[in-house]
């Protein structure tokens, strides 16, 4: 079953584009990532899957419902991000009570259980939270309220790296008791693509590309050796990204078209050949500028 549908999604906000003619479908029981350079429109994107904002234009389903005010997608959905407002007048405690009650499928058990593991205190209140502290207690109900659609929108923001590790092993182990959609959105797709089934990645509110992450992996190569060699290999294939490495060296990440007697060759010649993370293949994929932070130094 399709969870979300979009064709022709647009979004502006005043003047400014923030989704163009994005058009996607993702399966139901599928973890996505959601991965796009700052700006690219990714918290639009899921607001409006959440029925917070209204297109501008184009379609958008979310279990076959247009989101936008519709309850039978706001009681099958939870949005997790830094911006949860909760009551101020609740403590950690009264608002587990009070999600129990909001969504049907809450695991109160679930949630006791990281309660304590993270050691909240029950009667500490949410605004005076650190910002990791937040993000984790937020991750807690997103997690505990097993919503049909779950979406956390930068998850981890101010979370330690140990936390974040215990937040994906969570989220896998749950998911896996428990499957249904969950997408999320993230900067750290390296720390993340253990969890992911797929990848969706955004530039300037459209879709760049969207694939199970296992062929993510497959989809680049990086070849190092001398420019000359580096040069002669890349002239007429798919180039992702070059960089040149000290006097006469050259990295060149290219998509993944060869055969294995091609890439023996390759290697024959005496060039490196390396896999590209996913996260730096969306990296290269969304570089909007051709030489990187260097060039702003090497001009002056
Ligand atoms: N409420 C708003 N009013 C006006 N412009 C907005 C609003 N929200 C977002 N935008 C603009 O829409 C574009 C997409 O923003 P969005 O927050 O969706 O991107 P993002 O991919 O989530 O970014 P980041 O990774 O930095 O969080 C940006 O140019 C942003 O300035």
């Amino acid at each position: 079953m399709k969870v979300v549908e979009c064709n022709e999604l647009t979004k502006e906000h005043g003047q400014r584009k923030a989704l163009s003619n994005l058009s996607v479908t993702i399966e139901e029981n599928k973890i996505t990532g959601l991965i796009g350079r700052n700006g690219s429109g990714k918290t639009t994107l899921l607001k409006i899957l959440a029925g917070f904002w209204a297109e501008s234009s184009g379609q958008v389903n979310v279990f076959s419902n247009r989101p936008f005010n519709s309850l039978f997608v706001s009681a099958n959905t939870v949005f997790v991000d830094d911006q949860m407002n909760f009551p101020t007048a609740l403590t950690l405690k009264e608002i587990l009570e009070q999600a129990s009650k909001f969504y049907e499928k809450w695991d109160m058990d679930l949630a006791l259980r990281l309660f304590d593991y993270f050691s909240f205190d029950s009667k500490q209140i949410h605004n005076n939270l650190s910002k990791g502290n937040r993000s984790t207690f937020n991750m807690i109900i997103g997690l505990a309220s097993r919503c049909a659609l779950t979406i956390f929108d930068e998850p981890t923001t101010g979370m330690d790296a140990a936390v974040r590790k215990d937040f994906y092993r969570a989220l896998l182990k749950d998911y896996l008791a428990h499957p249904r959609s969950i997408i999320i959105s993230s900067h750290y797709l390296d720390e993340l693509e253990v969890v992911l089934e797929d990848v969706l990645l955004i530039e300037e509110g459209s879709n760049l590309l969207h694939m199970p992450i296992e062929e993510l992996k497959e989809y680049a190569i990086g070849l190092s050796g001398s420019s000359d060699q580096i040069d002669g290999w890349i002239s007429d294939i798919d180039v992702v990204h070059t960089n040149t490495v000290g006097l006469d060296s050259k990295y060149a990440a290219v998509k993944n078209d060869f055969t294995g007697e091609a890439l023996e060759q390759i290697k024959r010649s005496g060039v490196q050949v390396s896999s590209v993370s996913p996260g730096d293949l969306c990296v290269y994929l969304t570089q909007t500028t051709t030489g990187g932070i260097d060039d702003v130094f090497d001009r002056s």
